[in-house]
């Protein structure tokens, strides 16, 4: 599969790059469904900026793409601050920390993605700058190191993490603030994909819109991705818009599943009907069967089944049902799996 349309990629072209950026929502104007967790933001964002202080930590968690790092971003803009931006497994020494958070100002945010990925020292070092505003800091070497205290400027941490399960429990408890973001509807990556193309300019039917939104795994990073293949395809074998003609051409030569379900949403449907003749099959037997962690296999690929109705969750483990053997044409029935 294209690398683009895989969620859990982040690796884009220069070009994409630029795209993705400007495709980015800035202000919660713009950015299009996940209303409760707007809904309560903007009150937040509101009650800091009149009383002039820093927002309360914040942590988004869900599934790739589904716009953590895009509500950070907008987070600031909101608070009207800087933002400064690392990530977890880049952060290894509490010295990177230290300079990082030393150079806020009052009411910045700094933004932690992937946070789960912190190292335990850093982490820990973290928490007294969450709590108090403070740091120690070790200065000089030998005989004569000590620490010193430094207080900072009040400030909002924003964390991001596509496996808030890993995130240790004194890390989780600092955060004020905790929003689940979830997959959006057609409805709304409709929309999604009709800003998206008005923004690159290109002319879409609402046919050709659906389309796009209905294939894109409840995701908006890979409604957009698709947009930006089937906008190469209507340039070069179509007039330049993009009508449902040439969107069904497009995501056929992309190979992009008709529920748009990626290969490892397909391996896990098709190794519990054809490992486990359908299931219930546990958690971790499942993770074993297609070589992939339990963590990411709950968090990241099965609530996207479930809310699509492919797997159900039974107390004695995940079961497939009807839909998947549709999806993957199979017929369900007693010879399945090894009978002889
Ligand atoms: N609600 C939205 N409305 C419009 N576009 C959106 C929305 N959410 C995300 N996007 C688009 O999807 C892209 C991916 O979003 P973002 O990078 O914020 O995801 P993420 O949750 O941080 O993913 P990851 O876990 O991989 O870091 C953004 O560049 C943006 O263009
Ligand atoms: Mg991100």
């Amino acid at each position: 599969m294209n690398e683009n349309l895989d969620p859990t990629s982040n690796q884009f072209s220069h070009e994409d790059m630029d795209i993705e950026r400007a495709l980015r929502p800035l202000s919660f104007e713009d950015f299009a469904g996940q209303d409760q967790v707007l809904e309560n933001l903007r009150v937040f964002v509101q009650a800091a900026n009149l009383r002039g202080e820093a927002l309360d930590h914040t942590l988004f968690h869900g599934p790739p793409g589904l716009g953590k790092t895009t509500l950070a971003n907008i987070l600031a803009n909101e608070l009207d601050v800087n933002i400064k931006i690392t990530s977890g497994p880049v952060l290894d020494k509490p010295g990177d920390l230290a300079g990082l958070l030393t150079n806020l100002d009052e009411r910045d945010v700094l933004f932690i993605d992937e946070i789960h990925r912190l190292s335990p020292i850093v982490e820990e070092y973290l928490y007294s700058a969450m709590e108090d505003y403070r740091i120690d800091i070790m200065i000089e070497t030998g005989p004569n190191a000590r620490s010193v205290q430094i207080d900072l400027s009040p400030f909002t941490l924003v964390g991001a993490t596509t496996r808030s399960g890993l995130l240790t429990a004194p890390m989780r408890a600092r955060f004020g603030i905790s929003s689940r973001l979830q997959y959006y509807t057609t409805e709304l990556l409709t929309t999604i994909v009709q800003r998206s193309s008005q923004i690159l300019r290109v002319p879409i039917s609402m046919e050709a819109a659906i389309e796009i939104a209905g294939r894109s795994r409840g995701t908006p990073r890979i409604a957009n991705a698709l947009l930006r293949r089937v906008r190469d395809f209507a340039q070069i074998k179509g007039n330049g818009n993009i009508d449902i003609e040439i969107a069904k051409f497009s995501l056929k030569a992309l190979n992009v599943d008709a529920h748009g379900l990626d290969e490892m949403d397909n391996k896990i449907l098709a190794t519990i009907i054809d490992k486990f003749k359908g299931g219930p099959v546990g958690i971790t037997t499942l993770a074993t069967a297609v070589s992939e962690s339990a963590e990411t296999i709950e968090e990241v690929y099965e609530p996207f089944l479930i809310q699509q109705g492919f797997i159900m969750r039974t107390p004695r483990g995940r079961e497939v049902t009807e839909e998947a053997y549709r999806h993957l044409g199979r017929t369900k029935g007693p010879t399945q799996g090894g009978l002889f």
